[in-house]
């Protein structure tokens, strides 16, 4: 608590989130905060206070319901809504971010409730400094930024997507330890082509056609230099750009300040650890996979170049590591043959015969695993997958299109259409499948499991920016964690009830690379590990 927290007394600390610990301050807090009589008389213990928050959320029978509770605890007291994520993530995660939070994204206008995070738009071009100076907090160590442009995979939500910088830094706390006071969400509104919004009276946003071009990337710029100038060690997460603008935003800022894009390379450090893990199971080494891509986008071509990264690494020949990755894209597969293909795809396009449908390019291609990055929901049908099953043993099936609604298949069709033998990897969750007396367990492929690790160890080591080598780094201590056990029911990844372990540790390999790198801007700690842990924010 700061000095300035101190100061706060009375009913000032009751509205403040940070601060308000409600019925559970004890009758000592109370008198020392001018307190008593301004809550019922009975001290609630913690454990009170969490088993009062569950019976109030369950009451609730859908999804948005409990959310709408775990909001509210969260406008009234952040200790307590921190309390329950991390005691039943579980449980809670498919509520405060996917699949829920995509539900929460489209209703956001019509939900809105409590303040919080950072609006910037067009309007306020030239003046986001101002903007910025507006912000309650001193310190800032992580922003996530969208501009709402792809939100999952549901599309252009505008100045809607910022439910999920607020999801994502949820995590970030609760996964990762990230002093919630020391988080910033942030959606930078240029407008959205989506007509709906724009008809719709309760829309929140700006009410126009996308800014594009050099206005645009004018606008993000103002607002990257304001909040540095501010906060100069803050990580920015870019989050849900549409591709175009996150590859470019990209280019423009990896290598010059302390950033990285989840879709492209949060997205491609979790699929590497899944393949990781499924070269265990079939025991043929990376070397010998060739994967086939469904998009050819952020986390498409993201997930690829790590691939290439990680064979490159093993001292593979880089255009022949290329040749593992092949995608298809809305126009069929990426062939040599193809013109004006987008950047981020050109190094992709192999000499391979034209294909027009995705079962086709899966006989030509005879991948060792699929890929579904392309929010086309159902897309890994019966054929696809009973293909996938005849041309492997242990066919990769990754189906990682968010929300559930968009899942490329869902666990029980990817098992039953292999008989069983699919090492399969999904998005967003899905539950246990029994299948001729087995159960398979199967496990998110979501980027979840490493941004709250890599951007503790980088917030930890003050990095000056985020080299390949941290999501290679990031890939490997998750798939670490992955037991045989887990291998054993299907999970290519850990338990989430582990995530707070496993972040911590993804967040000590970071810090560590940024030590060994000569990227961090602070001493390396004699205990790294005993530091990390110390550093990580635990709700009382
Ligand atoms: O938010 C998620 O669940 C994963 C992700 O980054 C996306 O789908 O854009
Ligand atoms: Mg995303």
């Amino acid at each position: 608590m700061s000095n300035q927290n101190q100061c706060v007394r009375g009913a000032d600390v009751l509205v403040n989130a940070h601060l308000n610990r409600g019925v559970g301050f004890s009758a000592e807090a109370r008198d020392r905060l001018g307190l008593r009589g301004l809550l019922p008389p009975a001290v609630s213990s913690a454990e009170n206070q969490v088993a009062r928050a569950l019976a109030l959320i369950d009451s609730r029978p859908d999804p948005l319901g409990k959310y709408l509770e775990l909001d509210a605890i969260r406008a009234a007291d952040e200790n307590l809504f921190f309390k329950l994520l991390i005691e039943h993530t579980d449980r809670f995660m498919p509520i405060v971010y996917t699949p829920t939070v995509g539900e929460v994204c489209q209703k956001f206008s019509h939900i809105y409730r409590f303040p919080r995070g950072l609006f910037v738009s067009y309007e306020d071009r030239g003046r986001v400094e101002e903007l910025v100076a507006n912000c309650p907090q001193e310190e800032v160590d992580v922003i996530v930024v969208t501009d709402g442009q792809r939100i999952l995979g549901l599309g252009d939500l505008g100045m809607n997507g910022m439910g999920i910088p607020m999801g994502k830094l949820s995590l970030y706390t609760a996964c990762a330890g990230i002093d919630p006071a020391r988080t910033l969400p942030v959606t930078i509104d240029v407008g959205t082509n989506t007509e709906a919004y724009l008809n719709d009276p309760l829309y929140l946003g700006l009410r126009r056609e996308r800014v594009t071009g050099d206005e645009y990337f004018a606008l993000v710029d103002e607002f990257i230099q304001a909040a540095r100038r501010r906060w100069p060690k803050v990580l920015i997460q870019f989050e849900d750009f549409g591709n175009h603008n996150a590859f470019e935003l990209l280019r423009r800022y990896q290598d010059k300040i302390l950033c990285f894009n989840d879709d492209i390379q949060g997205t491609a450090a979790v699929a590497l650890t899944g393949v990781y893990s499924a070269v265990r199971v079939t025991k043929k080494p990376l070397a010998e996979q060739t994967f086939l891509f469904l998009g050819a986008g952020e986390a498409a071509t993201g997930i690829a170049n790590l691939i290439v990264d990680a064979l490159v690494d093993e001292g593979m020949d880089r255009a022949e590591a290329l040749k593992h990755c092949c995608l298809f894209d809305s126009k069929g597969l990426v062939t040599a043959a193809r013109t004006g293909l987008a950047e981020n795809k050109q190094p992709f396009a192999h000499e391979l015969p034209e294909c027009r449908t995705f079962l086709e390019a899966v006989r030509a291609v005879r991948p060792t695993g699929i890929v579904g990055v392309a929010a086309q929901p159902k897309a890994f049908d019966a054929a696809v997958l009973r293909e996938m099953a005849a041309i492997n043993e242990r066919p990769i099936i990754f189906a990682l299109s968010n929300p559930t609604s968009r899942a490329e298949c869902d666990a029980e069709t990817a098992y039953r259409e292999t008989d069983g033998r699919a090492l399969f990897a999904s998005g967003s969750p899905f539950a246990p499948v029994e299948l001729n007396g087995r159960t398979f367990v199967p496990r998110q492929g979501n980027n979840s499991y490493v941004f709250p690790g890599l951007g503790l160890g980088a917030v930890f080591a003050q990095a000056e920016w985020m080299p390949t080598g941290m999501f290679l780094a990031a890939a490997r201590t998750l798939a670490e964690t992955v037991s045989e056990e887990d291998l054993e029911r299907g999970s290519l990844y850990p338990s989430l009830s582990e995530v707070r372990d496993v972040s911590m540790k993804i967040g000590v390999a970071i810090a560590e690379y940024a030590y060994e790198h000569g990227l961090a801007r602070n001493e390396r700690p004699a205990d790294l590990e005993a530091a990390v842990k110390a550093f990580m924010y635990m709700p009382e």
